[in-house]
């Protein structure tokens, strides 16, 4: 039998005034599991961990710890450790004695020895190592950032949450610092929450991941269900750059996907009825150039366009098609687009296997995952 669950919120809703941060959030995070938070700026995700941390009262429903309901308990008996975005430091401090402040208080006061290996572990594995006699007042951004980090990993707690705790490091030791991250042992042994807006860091660091906007819930699950089931396209428009392709359309009288301005049609058994306003989801990476490659799955799809403009990813090109009035983008390696100029025919073709149904998008809700 399984325990109850790390950290569990219910409805919660949290207003500041007339500005709602939180409305009707539902998580629940496992013993032992890393969890991203992901989500743009203003969804919610600081509220969240606060509220959780107790450092903010909700206005509705419920946080629980290990299963015990957290309200009218103070933030220190909570037992969990934040890392806060602007981190609070001894600046005329060393580093070292930062990364020690948390284990003198007398709750988590360790032996000398044991507080100095556990420091010295963390310190390595952020690549701080060296810099532990230094004061932190003259260290950088990035490293002063993760010497907050490091100070909230050193103590024991019964959950780590992280608030975009790599942000201020540069794009090579931000990928560096998720692999280190994770092979952390207090972060193996510890139930993290993690908030980013980076899916690229959601899908790097998640056992799950959950995708927040205007303070709701709007889908939780490992990054294949995210990445292959989206239930709408927020989500899907969430991960992968450059971003899912979402082709408007309607359905056909036999049920066929039709572009909106009648410039192709796919024999595709769309799930809506006849005259329904869809959107066909194709992730760029899922499009190949000229004719169908004979993979396993059923028949490819093939589409006819006119290139539109090429732009190198390094290794691979991002050729943008237009079809009719559309625009696709798709992303071949670099060797199967040269040679390809503006206004060049092209064949497309996609595996059917790789598409992606919605609803059409309203102003206020983003289209539903209709394809199963
Ligand atoms: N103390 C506050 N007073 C007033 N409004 C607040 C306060 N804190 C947060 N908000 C508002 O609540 C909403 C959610 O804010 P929150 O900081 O939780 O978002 P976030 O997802 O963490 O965004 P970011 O990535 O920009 O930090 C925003 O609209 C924000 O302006």
């Amino acid at each position: 039998m399984t325990g109850p669950a790390a950290i569990t919120l219910r409805g919660v809703g949290k207003r500041y005034g007339k500005n709602t941060a939180l409305d009707g959030l539902d998580l629940e995070v496992a013993e032992g599991e890393f969890f991203c938070l992901l989500g743009p700026s203003g969804a919610g995700k600081t509220t969240t961990l606060k509220t959780i941390a107790g450092l903010e009262q909700p206005q509705a429903g419920t946080v629980e710890l290990g299963g015990a309901d957290m309200a009218g308990v103070e933030p220190y008996d909570r037992g969990v450790a934040m890392c806060f975005e602007s981190y609070a430091l001894y600046p005329h401090r060393t580093a070292y004695d930062n990364l020690a402040s948390p284990l003198r208080s007398p709750r988590h006061r360790l032996p000398a020895h044991e507080a100095r290996e556990r420091i010295g572990e963390i310190a390595e594995l952020l690549g701080i190592g060296a810099l532990l006699d230094r004061q932190v007042g003259r260290l950088s951004n990035g490293q002063r950032q993760r010497v907050a980090l490091g100070r909230v990993l050193v103590r024991p707690a019964r959950a780590f949450l992280l608030d975009e705790p790599l942000s201020h490091l540069d794009a090579k030791l931000r990928q560096a610092m998720r692999a280190e991250l994770r092979a952390i042992g207090a972060v193996r042994r510890t139930t993290t929450l993690y908030v980013t807006h980076d899916s690229v860091e959601a899908l790097a660091l998640g056992d799950r991941i959950g995708v927040i906007r205007d303070g709701r819930m709007v889908q939780t699950g490992t990054r294949e269900e995210l990445w292959h089931r989206p239930c709408d396209t927020f989500v899907a428009r969430s991960f992968g750059r450059p971003r899912i392709n979402l082709l408007p359309g309607t359905v056909t009288p036999e049920g066929h996907f039709r572009s909106s301005d009648g410039a192709y049609e796919l024999p595709l058994a769309v799930p809506a009825p006849p005259g329904t306003a869809v959107q066909l989801g194709v992730r760029p990476r899922d499009i190949g150039l000229g004719a169908p490659a004979g993979t396993g799955g059923g028949p490819a799809l093939e589409l006819t366009g006119a290139v539109h403009v090429t732009e190198l990813l390094g290794r691979a090109t991002e050729v943008t098609v237009r079809i009719g009035g559309q625009r696709l983008s798709l992303v071949v390696p670099r060797a199967e687009a040269a040679g390809l100029s503006p206004d060049r025919p092209v064949r497309l073709s996609v595996a059917p296997e790789s598409l992606l149904l919605f609803e059409a998008d309203r102003p206020a809700r983003p289209g539903r995952r209709i394809s199963t």
